[in-house]
């Protein structure tokens, strides 16, 4: 079965457009079908960029939580940040929304940045009581979960940097539709032995998504991964959902694709 691959419009044609709404027009017009985003944070914003999907007719295979980028601790995600139990909820509600009216089934649950004013059993208290809001709100959209432990190299202070971590809280929460997200760029960068670790992860695994390593380019660059070899076992895995593209262009974003032709994919 052929892999199919979505572009995370957080990475990708950044360098064409700052909009989300010309990115999602740009990745349409050279061949992607499906697009990963962020809920953007005002319902005028979720308007125009739910009427450019119906337009283009692109799906959309996942949804970061909606942030406040006001705020240092809550700009990567508010999952886990004690005293933002409300917000979180809010965000959670709009982002669950404008999955829906996208169609889309997938929300990653971005946890938020520790700060020096908490201790980490209060966010991790905050963030399984979360998970566990998520998971009844989730369940009756049809919806699933994500949880996605970020390298510290990439994200410091990112509350969610492990998958000792995230595969604890995975079963504390014991909820089936709370999955892992595995971005094969924080798993190399945060324990490597990435054959034993999806073997070992197995059903946990929600979605994938892919870059080189240490530069989070695209899979065809220099690095520490042999893409040809990891998209093998993935399909010896039997995942059959979108992967999500969210590396850095060596250059440009359409220049950069060729590394598909390369591995024998199109888009
Ligand atoms: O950096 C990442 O991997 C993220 O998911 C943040 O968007």
């Amino acid at each position: 079965m052929a892999l199919k691959f979505a572009a995370n419009l957080n990475f990708l044609f950044t360098e064409k457009a700052s909009s989300i709404v010309e990115r999602i027009c740009l990745a349409h017009q050279h061949g992607f079908r499906a697009v990963e985003l962020t809920c953007p944070e005002d319902e005028t914003k979720r308007q125009k960029v739910l009427a450019t999907i119906e337009d283009t007719g692109i799906a959309v295979s996942l949804v970061n939580l909606a942030t406040d980028r006001t705020k240092d601790e809550l700009k990567w995600g508010s999952t886990g940040i004690p005293g933002a139990e409300k917000l979180f909820q809010q965000q959670l509600k709009s982002t669950i929304e404008f999955a829906k009216a996208a169609k889309c089934q997938k929300i990653h649950l971005m946890s938020g940045l520790l700060t020096d004013n908490e201790i980490e059993c209060d966010y991790n208290r905050t963030y399984l009581a979360n998970l566990k809001l998520a998971a009844d709100k989730l369940r009756s959209s049809n919806m699933i979960g994500l949880v996605e432990p970020i390298n510290p190299y990439y994200v410091p202070k990112y509350y969610m940097d492990s998958y000792v971590k995230a595969r604890e809280m995975l079963e504390s929460v014991q909820c089936d539709n709370i999955k892992l997200l595995v971005d094969l760029y924080h798993l190399q960068s945060l324990k490597g032995n990435v054959t034993r670790s999806l073997e070992e992860y197995g059903k946990q695994i929600g979605h994938f998504q892919i870059a080189q390593v240490p530069n989070r380019n695209e899979p065809d660059t220099t690095g520490e991964l042999d893409y040809a070899y990891i998209f093998q076992i993935i399909q010896e895995f039997g995942y059959t959902d979108w992967i999500g593209c969210e590396y850095k262009p060596k250059t440009t974003t359409v220049e950069g694709l060729n590394w598909l032709q390369k591995f024998g994919f199109k888009l």
